[in-house]
């Protein structure tokens, strides 16, 4: 066995925290060593939100197309989908950017980028698997970056089937003739309306009474009206879900309290949830226990309990985004750099679905305002009584803020409809510069937009 080289900083991954983070540290005058041992740029980039937005992207032209007359624009015969093309296209948008990420670490001061697996052995060792062999790292500074998994739970039946996850169903270069989609949340209904526009039939088995749980019931119940008018079939409430083989086929028991018992489909994706990358670190040489889920406890600065360990990202469980992700670097660089002080307390919820029209969310929903104890006012409006909305022709969905009735401090706003994962921003800006609801609704904003809206809505608000 070699002997351990050593570095001021070592970086398992090189997700969207640890690139970063390494270039950072570097520039500050550490030697770092970087590990990754699949694709640079870890989810987002290969098999995450750029993929995905590139298939959205096509969907979304697909859709369009086939609404064309609507704009008083003729196509002149039918709309196809070329899939290998769309594919292609998704592919490049992915590999580029792995391509940019790589060439962006190997260029970097002070920073050495080693492909393979690591695992600890000690709480300032690791081991890495590479293709040549086995390497062996020290340093008294160490950052876990390492990422999730899709969940393959052990439901009834699954072993007998083949299924589809985020990775796969990513490799498809065909249309599924019957998409049949587990799990009714962020990833369920994006690829379910992916793949619907591309000309799948698809079925979205959740095991909920409703689609997205975390979101107010309206909300919910506007993106399910939004999805089933473009034909996408719901099995809500489907408490006991299992699989068997059905010919080349897959059935899928749903048991629901309505309708046929089983779904038959040419395809199954399973999106019903992911799992943090914890469990082939080898943590226990490292003195590190995680949670009941798997997740590495950090405080509020990310610091895991063992001195020199920190977990940034996904696999920290304080958040699943990639903003959250690039915000615990910079919450992680700045306190060990001297900066002033961050912490991940400061974050002000925030995400968006990027169905189409997209869901733009900023902290609160008006059920959890209630349930945190305020006493509040809300504000709503439909999309189609939005000049923007209208005149581009895209009226469904709804916006809505909820204000704290006594300080008049704004909790938290949805937006479902055209723009709404950018209309979204001047509510969150507003919020991060403790800005009231009247101080917003004060504010003018630029026509013809979508948050031009927002001070009327606050307005009206009971
Ligand atoms: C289908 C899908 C769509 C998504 N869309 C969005 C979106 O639109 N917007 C959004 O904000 N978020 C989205 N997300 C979530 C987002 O992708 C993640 O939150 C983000 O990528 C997490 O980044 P990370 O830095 O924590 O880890 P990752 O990006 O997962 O990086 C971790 C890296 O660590 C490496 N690694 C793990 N273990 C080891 C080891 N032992 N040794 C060496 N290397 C290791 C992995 O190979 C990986 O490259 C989506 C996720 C999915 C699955
Ligand atoms: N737009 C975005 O930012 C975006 C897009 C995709 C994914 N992501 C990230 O990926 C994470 C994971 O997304 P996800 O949609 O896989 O998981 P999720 O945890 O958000 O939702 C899982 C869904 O599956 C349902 N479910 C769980 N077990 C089930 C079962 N046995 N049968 C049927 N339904 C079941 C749950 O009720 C829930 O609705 C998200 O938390 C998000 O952070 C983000």
């Amino acid at each position: 066995m070699s002997t351990a080289q050593a570095f001021d900083a070592i970086i398992i991954g090189a997700g969207q925290a640890g690139s970063a983070l390494a270039e950072k540290l570097g520039a500050a005058g550490m030697k770092v060593a970087v590990i990754e041992r699949k694709h640079f740029g870890g989810t987002c980039v290969n098999t995450g939100c750029m993929p995905t937005k590139a298939l959205v992207a096509s969907a979304y032209a697909a859709h369009l197309a086939r609404r064309a007359s609507d704009f008083g624009v003729s196509i002149g015969g039918e709309v196809g989908i070329d899939m290998p093309a769309v594919k292609a296209r998704k592919d490049k948008v992915a590999l580029t950017a792995r391509g940019n990420v790589e060439k962006w670490l190997r260029g970097m001061k002070g920073c050495t980028v080693i492909q393979g697996h690591a695992r600890f052995e000690s709480p300032t060792e690791l081991s890495v698997a590479t293709a040549s062999g086995e390497l062996r790292l020290t340093a008294p500074k160490i950052f876990i970056n390492a990422g999730g998994r899709a969940l393959r739970p052990d439901m009834p039946g699954i072993a007998a089937v083949k299924t589809l996850d985020n990775v796969s169903v990513l490799e498809l270069d065909r249309v599924p003739e019957h998409l049949v989609i587990v799990g009714g949340s962020y990833i369920g209904l994006e690829f379910a309306q992916i793949w619907r526009r591309f000309g799948a039939r698809v079925t979205v088995v959740e095991k909920s009474p409703r689609l997205l749980g975390r979101e107010d019931e309206e909300v919910s119940a506007a993106i399910q009206a939004i999805l089933e008018a473009e034909g996408i079939a719901f099995r809500l409430s489907a408490e006991c879900i299992s699989f068997r083989p059905h010919g080349e086929q897959i059935g899928v028991g749903v048991n629901c309290e309505n309708g046929a018992p089983e779904v038959i489909g040419s395809d199954v994706l399973l999106a019903v949830g992911r799992r943090p990358n914890t469990d082939d670190l080898r943590l226990e040489k490292a003195g590190i226990t995680l949670d009941e889920r798997g997740y590495i406890p950090v405080n509020d600065e990310l610091a895991t309990a063992v001195p020199g360990i920190w977990a940034l990202g996904d696999c920290n469980g304080r958040g699943a985004f990639t903003h959250t992700s690039w915000n615990d670097f910079e919450i992680v660089a700045a306190n060990l750099l001297g900066e002033a002080p961050r912490r991940v307390s400061d974050r002000i919820d925030c995400y968006a679905l990027f169905i189409d029209p997209p869901l733009g969310r900023v902290g609160m929903t008006e059920a959890q305002a209630r349930k945190a104890g305020h006493k509040v006012r809300v504000g709503s409006r439909p999309m189609s009584r939005v000049g923007r909305a209208v005149e581009k022709g895209e009226t469904l969905g709804l916006m809505k803020v909820v204000i704290d009735a006594d300080s008049d401090a704004l909790l938290g706003a949805a937006i479902l409809g055209v723009g709404g994962d950018e209309a979204v921003h001047s509510v969150l800006a507003a919020m991060a510069a403790r800005q009231t609801a009247t101080g917003l609704a004060h504010t003018v904003l630029i026509h013809p937009t979508v948050a031009e809206l927002i001070p009327t809505v606050i307005g009206g608000a009971s």
